[in-house]
Order: C-alpha cells, then structure tokens, then sequence
C-alpha cells in the first residue's frame, strides 16, 4: 500500500475562502507547492477578490495558479482541503459547533461528490473528528482517504511550548498530542523526547525543573491555546494553515511523513467506528496507517474515555 504512488497534477481546491482557507492558499502558495489552487465559496466576489490578492505576489515566490472556482473544479483534483463553516465564538467549545458545521459540511460534501474523481480530502472545518466522521461515511472512499487535520495543530503548540521550556529549537523537540483535536485531547509525555533524549532525562541532565506540576501546566496551555488566541484576536488561521501545507506536501510531493490526523479507526487500540488522531503515515492516499505506539497506562485510558466521550457525541447527530 505505502508504495502505490501515482503522478500527482498538484490541483488542489479549497472549499471555505474565509481566513483558514484564504491562509491555507497563501501558505501553499509561497511554499510552491501546489501547481493550481481552486477556491470555492457560497461567497463569490469574496474569493475571487482573495484569488487575485493571492495571484498577485512576485512570481518567483509562488508558482501556483489561483482562482475562485465552482464544484466542477473538483474534478481531477489531488487533494480537496475543507475549511467552509462557521468559527467557534469566544467562550464557545469546537463541540458547539457541531449542528451548524455539519449542515455546512453536508451541503459541501453533496454538491462537491458527482464531481469527485479522485484524491485526498482534508477536514480542516470544526469540530473536525466529528466532520471526518461524517464525510468518512457520505463519501465511502477507501478508509483513510478523508481525514482532518485533528492533533497536529495541538502537537505544533505543544511542541512549541517544550522548546520555550528547554530554550532549545523546536527541531529538536518531538512531542504529540492524540484524542481529540478538543478538550479530550492527551498529551503522550512518555515518549516526548528531546534530539531522541526521553524528556525528564534530558531535563535532569540540564538541570532544569521537572514534574507533574510543569506538565500539567504545558498540557493546560495547550488545551487552551485556541481558546487564547480566540479571545485575542477572534479567530485561529496562520498555524492551521502551515499544518495543512505540511500536510499537502505528503500527500502533493509523496512524502511519506508522521502526523496525528484524524480518521476513522478499524480496531486500532481496541476501537472502531470513530474518529480521532494518533500518529498516522501520511502519503498520496492520505492516512496509509494508525501507528500503534507503547504508551502509558493511563495515556491509554485517557485515550479510551476520548472514544467513549466522541462515540456519545456522534449518537446525537
Ligand atoms: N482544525 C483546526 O485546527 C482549525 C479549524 N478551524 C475551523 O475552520 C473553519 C473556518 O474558519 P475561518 O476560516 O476562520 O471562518 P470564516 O468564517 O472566515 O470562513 C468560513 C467560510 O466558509 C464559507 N461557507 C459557509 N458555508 C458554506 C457553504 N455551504 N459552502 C461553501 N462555503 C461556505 C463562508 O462563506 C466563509 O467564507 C471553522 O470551523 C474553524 O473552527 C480554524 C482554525 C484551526
Ligand atoms: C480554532 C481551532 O480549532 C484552534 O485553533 O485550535
């Protein structure tokens, strides 16, 4: 499976131009890596205004051809990134989201299916393990071929925040989160590692403090980050939309990469018919596996209760 590698035309189309998926074809843009970008909107004067500010960088900083487009677009494309639906307001959760963006998503995913032919499909939009879940079962692609972008966000921040901590750079940091891109999400800290050193390790080594008390504090920043953000500045889009260009290029370029997204699981852990990230393989198909990683006893019942919470919210759609 991880070697059916097909020449990719590097069309992708952005269904959703407000600030995630304009940023989304900006960042793909400058990082070259898309050959023609198609935004799609219910907006159209607003994503063609956004197509021709996009067009309009020097060219040798971007190649891509971008223009708004229709669902016709989505015809031979190589990935269809969704990020159409409405931003969670300040002291809302991404699970307040749900009734709103999953009518939303129905009305992408029913206008943009006669058109599809091929490709990957990227849930960007939230509460995104709810929307994979639902654009999983509408589409019946082969199983990780639509998955969200889920944990890597959190991951980047979590990351982020152990390089602020340790003063280092955040190359050298590896560290993710799993569960839900939401409340259940589970910071995996026994296999956090500094240049291939488990953290506490290195944290002695160096001397600098370490305990239960900086990881719960880390672990709370990084819950509520986006929360944070939001009551800055009324929305998330630039770190979204760099994880999403990370993202694009495994499945663009073929190069293989690590990253927890979320899919639908078949039995991984001892669950299915949910949708959640763990690190997963990521190539031209999307999601070619769910790695199942060694964790701690109580990062695995964590990670279990995350199932039980989503497959209770999934009941009530
Ligand atoms: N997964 C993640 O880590 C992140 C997810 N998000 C999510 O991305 C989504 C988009 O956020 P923003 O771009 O800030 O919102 P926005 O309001 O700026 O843009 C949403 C766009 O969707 C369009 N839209 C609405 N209904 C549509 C339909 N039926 N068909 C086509 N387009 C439609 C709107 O016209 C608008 O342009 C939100 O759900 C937000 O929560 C945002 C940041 C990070
Ligand atoms: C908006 C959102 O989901 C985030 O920034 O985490």
């Amino acid at each position: 499976m991880l070697n059916n590698f097909s020449v990719s035309e590097r069309k992708v189309a952005i269904i959703g131009a407000g600030f995630v998926g304009a940023s989304i074809a900006y960042a793909l843009t400058i990082r070259k890596l898309a050959r023609e970008i198609v935004l799609i909107d219910i907006h159209e004067e607003k994503t063609i205004g956004e197509a021709l500010d996009i067009q309009h960088g020097i060219p040798d900083m971007g190649i891509s051809s971008v223009r708004a487009g229709t669902y016709a677009d989505c015809k031979d494309c190589d990935l269809i990134i969704i990020t159409a639906g409405r931003n969670r307001k300040r002291g809302e959760s991404r699970l307040d989201l749900i009734a709103g963006n999953s009518a939303i998503l129905k009305d992408v995913v029913g206008q943009m299916k006669p058109y599809y032919t091929k490709g990957v499909i990227m849930i960007v939009s939230n509460p995104v393990d709810v929307l994979v879940y639902q654009c999983t079962k509408w589409m019946g692609l082969p199983n990780g071929m639509v998955f969200g972008t889920g944990c890597i966000l959190d991951s980047s921040r979590f990351t982020r925040l152990i390089a602020d901590y340790t003063h280092l750079n955040t190359e050298v940091v590896k560290a993710t989160i799993v569960g839900e891109h939401g409340d259940a999400q589970i910071p995996i800290w026994s296999r956090a590692s500094i240049a291939g050193v488990p953290l506490q390790e290195y944290c002695e080594n160096v001397g600098l403090k370490w305990g239960e008390e900086i990881r719960k504090e880390i672990s709370d920043k990084v819950r509520e980050m986006g929360a944070t953000i939001i009551k800055g500045k009324g929305r998330t889009h630039y770190g979204i939309a760099t994880c999403v260009c990370y993202l694009a290029e495994a499945v663009l370029n073929q190069r293989l990469t690590i990253a927890p997204v979320s899919t639908m699981f078949q039995g991984e852990y001892g669950i299915e018919d949910v949708c959640l990230s763990v690190p997963s393989i990521i190539g031209v198909n999307g999601v070619e596996k769910r790695l199942e990683e060694r964790w701690a006893e109580e990062e695995f019942q964590a990670f279990r209760q995350a199932a039980d919470k989503m497959k209770k919210v999934l009941k009530t759609l």
